[in-house]
């Protein structure tokens, strides 16, 4: 498989609504998201309890708003009502002047374990106040408080990111704020990495059971985000060595960690384990196949709904499974749509989706979304190669209005999804009529505008149901 090529050139996450006076700035998401009431919260509560994210502001859920295919960026665009005009109406008193411009923080007394004296904020100290830390700590600190050194592994690895399994969680570690050239990409800075924390805390709260409301939607089928921590230093030996074994044992694309130094910057992403990804997973049988497909479906309907969130690069290496420690038939997995509570088995098989670099999300205050555009290289895979048709697909979708709605794009990922699934059961000789019957979903599938409405398709109708229904038998194939 073609490595996925990982976005290039965004030399910061686009901050401007391109077609109207819309200015998307980070200052405007921070006022909005009101980090120092955050900050002093978090001192006294679980950090992903204190988020209070609006997802669905009514101006989303009467649904007027989304904008399907024009790419414009008129009233069409779902923008929460208030948004455009969020520049005038930041009364804070402290207009502070941050490295990335003015940011208004309303006045609040933050407590003191997060050290905040109402002086100017870099990007990296709003960072710092939503980890929770009045300073950076080392990645040994990190890692020894889910395992032991020695028993650290690395499990995969990205353009920006390398995954290390500690315990029952997985780290992944990003270098940003550096000069040093890390596998040929310049490094990510503090504002990106705060957006993309941000994002992750966005779909974390769909998560069932967090917050205290019953909500409109809810899956568990984005990765969790159990922590985030900001670390400085040199590349830590135990790391290093894990990230050897790996390079000897599967070889390693990536620049050896050794050459970072002690005044390297680096976010970790403290993640639950979601498994094998989808490339090095061997699927056992057709079943397994429909859920998987159902699973992702699924989740990006909900997230769709609560979010307008679009994937944007939902590549065989972003989709993880893992297979239940207790197998057992009757397992399901559980969501609930436009305040619907449904169910499909699992078979005993768990997704999770993974790396929303790419992704667009608006999470009810902001939109956030990269401008691809910035990456001609995204769109110039080889021909043929479904995972670059499938850019290509989605440039055509947006017409490369990076910043709109288009829930098409998703479409687009579940098409590419089935190919890949075919390909694996080819592997499987899974037999003819199950063949025919997923070319005739992906077909059907080319003309819906949206992952929900891909849920509806007739295909997936034998394995869904309302929650307290009963559970369907597989139909025979
Ligand atoms: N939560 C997780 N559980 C298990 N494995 C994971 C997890 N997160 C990441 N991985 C592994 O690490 C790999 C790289 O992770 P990820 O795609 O998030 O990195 P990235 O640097 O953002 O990648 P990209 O270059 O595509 O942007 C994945 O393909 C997967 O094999």
């Amino acid at each position: 498989m073609e490595e996925s090529p990982s976005p290039k050139n965004f030399a910061s996450w686009n901050k401007e609504m391109k077609q109207n006076i819309i200015t998307h700035d980070l200052p405007a998401i921070l006022e909005r998201w009101n980090i120092s009431s955050l900050a002093r919260r978090a001192s006294s509560e679980p950090l992903f309890d204190i988020m209070e994210t609006p997802i669905l502001p009514s101006v989303l859920s009467n649904n007027s708003t989304t904008n399907r295919g024009s790419g414009t960026c008129t009233a069409g665009r779902a923008i929460p009502e208030g948004y455009t005009d969020i520049s005038l109406k930041s009364t804070a008193k402290d207009s502070l002047i941050t490295s990335f411009g003015k940011v208004n923080i309303k006045e609040e007394p933050v407590e003191a374990s997060i050290p905040w004296n109402g002086e100017a904020l870099t990007a990296f100290d709003q960072l710092l106040m939503v980890c929770r830390q009045s300073a950076p700590v080392t990645l040994a600190e990190v890692f020894s408080a889910y395992c032991e050194p020695g028993s650290i592994k690395k499990l995969g690895e990205g353009t920006y990111g390398e995954a290390y399994k500690a315990g029952r969680t997985v780290c992944k570690v990003v270098p940003f704020d550096g000069d040093l050239l890390v596998n040929g990409e310049s490094q990510k800075r503090s504002e990106e990495i705060l957006e993309e924390v941000l994002l992750s805390l966005t779909l974390n709260n769909l998560r069932a059971g967090r917050g205290d409301d019953v909500k409109t939607n809810s899956c568990n089928g984005f990765i969790e985000t159990k922590d985030f921590r900001v670390c400085q230093g040199p590349y830590d030996p135990s790391l290093i060595r894990a990230w050897e074994d790996y390079d000897a044992e599967r070889g390693s694309e990536n620049d050896h960690p050794k050459e970072f130094t002690r005044e390297q910057c680096y976010i970790v992403f403290v993640l639950a384990d979601g498994g094998t990804d989808l490339e090095s997973f061997a699927l056992d049988d057709y079943k397994e196949a429909h859920s998987l497909l159902v699973q992702v479906t699924a989740s990006l309907a909900v997230a769709e709904s609560a979010c307008e969130f679009e994937h944007r690069d939902l590549h065989w290496g972003n989709i993880l499974l893992a297979h239940d420690e207790t197998p057992d038939t009757n397992n399901t997995m559980s969501f609930t749509l436009e305040g619907k509570r449904m169910c499909t088995r699992t078979f005993g098989l768990n997704v999770s989706i993974i790396d929303f670099t790419l992704s667009r999300i608006n999470t009810g205050t902001a939109i956030l979304f990269l401008d691809l555009s910035a990456d001609p290289a995204l769109f110039q895979g080889k021909r043929g190669d479904k995972q670059a048709e499938t850019y290509r697909r989605m440039k055509q979708i947006t017409q490369e209005h990076w910043e709109g709605s288009f829930p098409k794009t998703n479409v687009a990922w579940l098409i590419y999804l089935v190919d890949m699934v075919l390909q694996k059961l080819k592997a499987l000789a899974a037999g003819n009529k199950i063949e025919r019957e997923l070319r005739s979903f992906k077909k059907r599938l080319a003309s819906y505008e949206s992952a929900g409405d891909c849920l509806r398709d007739p295909f997936f109708a034998d394995v869904l149901m309302a929650e307290d229904d009963e559970l369907p038998s597989m139909p025979p194939l």
